[in-house]
């Protein structure tokens, strides 16, 4: 796994607008690299401005957007449509507005689909659909993502996965049912931390003072079933995009 790098950009806006120049070049050169590119998106504040900067610059049409697989960290277990869908909000800010396939569009159940309002087995669909995707020199169930995008929580949630919950210390399975979450709605489906740490790249992303206590534990190795956020390692690269509030309390920044 490797050891968490730090970049601190001028503010919120700049941040998500970097962030979304960096994934350009990492999608393009996964592209060439591979042939297609693997992403996880995820929902939350900074993921979605990051997705809106994408749709937004030009150099979004560098990107093949036909050879690229789209995942999720995680999803709020709602209707189809619902406007706090991780889904929708993704739909809305980039994927209406790119040549994606449907079929590459990997979304989570939502409550009212095959399954109705089981999230166990909507985590159990999920986790046969990324088993599928594993290519021969991936290396586990999923599939080696180039990128997965994460926010982060005030008390350290990535995905869906809290603080001292089940999902956090799920060994085990790559996707999980979610109930009683500390933040609403209380029930999700997410990836666990053995699933996000088969990505080659992980890519934490947040701003604001309320998260720079969060930041600062999980830089100086609180143990993640205690701070989730400190167990999300990419296997080539990890990857903390800050604001300067969200960076203040980092060991390495402050
Ligand atoms: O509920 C969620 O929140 C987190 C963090 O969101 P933020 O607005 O504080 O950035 C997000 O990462 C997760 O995907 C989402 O379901």
């Amino acid at each position: 796994m490797s050891r968490p790098e730090v970049v601190v950009h001028r503010d919120g806006d700049l941040l998500a607008a970097a962030t979304a120049a960096r994934l350009v070049t990492s999608l393009v050169d996964a592209q060439t690299a591979r042939g297609s590119a693997s992403l996880v998106l995820t929902g939350g504040r900074t993921g979605i401005a990051v997705l809106e900067n994408l749709r937004d610059t030009p150099a979004r049409d560098a990107v093949d957007w036909t050879r690229v697989d789209l995942y999720w960290g995680d999803e709020r277990f709602l209707p189809s449509g619902h406007p706090d869908r991780n889904e929708t909000q993704a739909r809305a800010a980039l994927l209406d507005h790119v040549p994606v396939p449907v079929s590459r569009v990997h979304v989570m159940e939502p409550s009212d689909g095959r399954f109705g309002d089981d999230p166990d087995a909507a985590a159990d669909a999920y986790a046969e659909v990324l088993a599928a995707a594993v290519r021969p020199d991936d290396h586990g169930s999923v599939p080696s993502f180039d990128v997965c995008l994460l926010g982060v929580g005030e008390e350290g949630h990535v995905a869906s996965i809290f603080p001292d919950s089940p999902a956090v210390r799920e060994g085990g399975r790559s996707v999980v049912g979610v109930r009683d979450c500390p933040k609403p709605p209380p029930t999700r489906v997410s990836l666990t931390l053995p699933a996000i740490r088969a990505a080659r790249e992980v890519w934490l992303m947040t701003t604001g003072t309320a998260k720079a206590d969060a930041v600062a534990l999980a830089l100086t190795g609180t143990a993640e079933t205690d701070l989730p956020a400190a167990g999300a390692l990419g296997r080539h690269r990890t990857l903390w995009l800050l604001d300067p509030t969200a960076a203040a309390k980092a060991p390495s920044v402050a």
